[in-house]
């Protein structure tokens, strides 16, 4: 099996399962007009953040780590009437795409609060508790985001960490990588941390080789 089987069983999935939707598309578009790096989450992943917010009926919800927004309109997307989203981005580039993206999608900065800086320091100085937090930013710092995120908790919070499998680098105790150096850190943070029950599986499909992490404030 290869990367192109799991690209083409990706298609499949959205031609099944997504609705077309031009405001995701030209916010993708527009991202990678403004020079953007292509590594928003995928269509079916994108839903499948919505699913979870939305099964977690989450009224308050933090990303870590915007991008052009794209992840971000799909969990705004998950809110109810006067819910909110706070999301963390340090490069103002790319918080200024994402405005632009968030207001074609009809969500303002009543709904959405793009926090510009590095998220282990403007996270201190937000007001939780969130229902729902999406972590995706650098990965060296994901234990640190996981740790922040718990203080801004309360039970019941669910918790989502994307890309902590580095094409499989991650089980290489010896590896220098800094995405894999941080994802283990965070992994033996979730070994000894009794507030989160969580797990991690394993993912493949148009993004190639990966998977997250998901859990539960207890
Ligand atoms: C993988 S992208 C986010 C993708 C987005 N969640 C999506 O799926 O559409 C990671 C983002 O984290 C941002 N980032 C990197 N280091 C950061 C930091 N220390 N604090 C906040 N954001 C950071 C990067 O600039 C980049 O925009
Ligand atoms: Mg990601």
């Amino acid at each position: 099996m290869t990367d192109n089987t799991w690209a083409a069983v990706d298609e499949y999935f959205a031609g099944a399962v997504l609705s077309p939707d031009p405001v995701l598309d030209a916010a993708l578009a527009d991202s990678a007009a403004a020079g953007l790096p292509s590594i928003a989450v995928a269509p079916n992943q994108g839903k499948l953040l919505n699913l979870l917010a939305r099964l977690a009926g989450a009224r308050s919800i933090l990303e870590i780590g915007t991008l052009g927004g794209y992840s971000t309109i799909w969990l705004a997307r998950a809110l109810p009437a006067g819910g909110r989203l706070v999301t963390c981005e340090y490069e103002q580039k790319h918080a200024d795409v994402a405005r632009a993206n968030l207001e074609r999608a009809g969500f303002g900065e009543d709904v959405v609060d793009i926090r510009v800086g590095a998220a282990l320091d403007t996270l201190p100085t937000l007001d939780g508790p969130f229902d729902f937090v999406f972590i995706d930013a650098d990965k060296i710092n994901l234990a640190g985001y996981v740790s922040a995120a718990l203080e801004l908790s309360r039970p019941g919070t669910t918790i989502v960490v994307d890309n902590v499998v580095r094409q499989g680098a991650v089980v290489d105790a010896e590896s220098t990588d800094s995405y894999v150096v941080g994802a283990r850190r965070m992994f033996e943070l979730l070994a000894a941390e009794p507030r989160l029950d969580a797990t991690a599986v394993q993912t493949v499909g148009g993004k190639g080789y990966d998977g997250f992490v998901l859990g539960l404030v207890c």
